[in-house]
């Protein structure tokens, strides 16, 4: 992993969006490259965030596919609209080319967040699709990292005469499809830890007491970011000492997977993710492990997996062939060290109150990395602050190394 310091320079003339409260601050890594030049229109920038906006109703429920929208304009006008809402269905521009009837995408633009596909998988190519509409152009937010279309899609429209601008809010569409980016380029769904502290750096009381270390408001927010993943991971000790539910708290919300890594199942009988079918929960833990506990663990309907060895990085392997996207990391500093250390997290955001609990032995979020200088540190890059109620949360990325797995 790349140590190079982030020096995080809170400089007035950084974006600053008043509006939502929200003060983005780029690391000195991130500010250090060009802006990026503004591709097509305002109106093409519209009709893109409007696809996002669509393909974000199946937030967390698309994978291992992408979350997609779409949307065609004629003479001004929206038309036609859809979005995938998930793996096996049909693509956004199906739903999109359905809404516009017969003959009414023809001579047409059409917007989709995700370059449209080129291949025969679950479903028929997109590209042939749009070809027999007759559309006119296509506008498209980013280039699709499946090698399985990576591009193609793209050259087949061309190659039919049809007008293509592909990079219209490219960023933003980037961010909202970056487990599927991750998955793709990495084999491993994206990890996120997720944590919060106070202000001197403790995620809970000496007694193990930790409800509430943050406002109400990021607590809405880590039941948001919740929705959009497709598991949460926690250790046994949390479950021990925090009895969570881990879910969304939201009727409408996708509720993810809860995961439990437990080696040997010394579990309370009586925890809330097993007396609760709010959202399915998973245990992994090693062969053998504590039969008459797992016996308990599936009549209460909760699925057990024996893995050959425990770790992050084999939970990681095991979810990805699952199909998911991403996993939200929500344990303990010892369980979210060893993740870390294996590589297991790409993404961190840590809430920090404006607390102080004093100790020297209360726990902290991120547990022993061995390290003894601070040159070892690990560095974050594309750093962003923002205050979220009475809280500030800081996230950003550890650097990706090259394809490793
Ligand atoms: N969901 C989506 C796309 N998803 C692309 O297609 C792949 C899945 O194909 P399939 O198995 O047929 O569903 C997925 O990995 C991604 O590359 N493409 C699009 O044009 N529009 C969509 O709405
Ligand atoms: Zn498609």
């Amino acid at each position: 992993m790349d140590n190079s310091p982030v020096v995080a320079q809170a400089d007035a003339s950084l974006p600053n969006d008043t509006q939502e409260n929200i003060r983005i601050v780029e690391s000195a890594v991130g500010s250090n490259s060009p802006p990026k030049e503004k591709i097509g229109s305002d109106f093409d920038s519209r009709m893109m965030l409007r696809c996002l906006e669509l393909a974000r109703r199946a937030l967390g429920r698309t994978s291992p596919n992408p979350l997609v929208g779409a949307v065609i304009v004629k003479d001004g006008e929206i038309v036609g609209e859809g979005f995938h809402p998930r793996a096996g269905e049909p693509h956004a521009e199906v739903f999109a080319l359905r809404a516009a009837g017969v003959g009414g995408a023809r001579g047409a633009t059409i917007y989709v967040s995700l370059e449209p596909c080129n291949h025969y998988g679950r479903t028929p190519p997109c590209s042939e699709g749009l070809i027999e509409a007759g559309v006119a152009k296509v506008v498209v937010g980013m280039v699709d990292p499946n090698p399985l279309v990576a591009g193609g899609g793209i050259a087949r429209l061309r190659a039919a005469g049809i007008e293509v601008l592909v990079g219209v809010e490219e960023e933003a569409c980037h961010q909202l499809n970056e487990g599927f980016v991750h998955r793709i380029l990495y084999k491993r769904p994206l990890g996120i830890l997720k944590y919060a502290m106070t202000l001197d750096g403790k995620i809970a009381t000496t007694s193990g007491h930790s409800a509430w270390v943050t406002s109400q408001e990021a607590r809405s927010e880590v039941h948001q970011l919740r929705a959009a993943c497709d598991a949460i991971i926690v250790g046994g000790n949390t479950v021990r000492q925090d009895n969570p539910y881990l879910t969304t708290r939201q009727v409408e919300a996708h509720n993810p997977l809860r995961v439990v890594m437990s080696r040997r199942l010394n579990l309370p009988a009586s925890a809330h993710l097993w007396q609760t079918a709010d959202a399915p929960t998973l245990v992994l833990t090693q062969k053998g492990a504590n039969p008459d506990f797992q016996e308990l663990l599936l009549k209460q309907g909760v699925e057990v997996v024996e893995l050959t060895s425990l770790t992050p990085d084999k939970a990681m392997a095991y979810l990805y062939e699952r199909g998911f996207c991403s996993v939200l990391w929500e344990c303990g500093g010892t369980l979210a060290a060893s993740a870390i250390a294996q590589g297991a997290v790409q993404k961190v955001l840590a809430f920090i109150a404006p607390k102080i609990i004093g100790g020297s032995i209360a726990p902290t979020p991120v547990g022993d990395l061995g390290f003894t200088t601070m040159t070892e540190a690990l560095s974050l890059e594309r750093v962003r602050w923002r205050v979220v109620g009475s809280d500030c949360l800081v996230e950003g990325y550890f650097p990706e190394k090259p394809n490793s797995q």
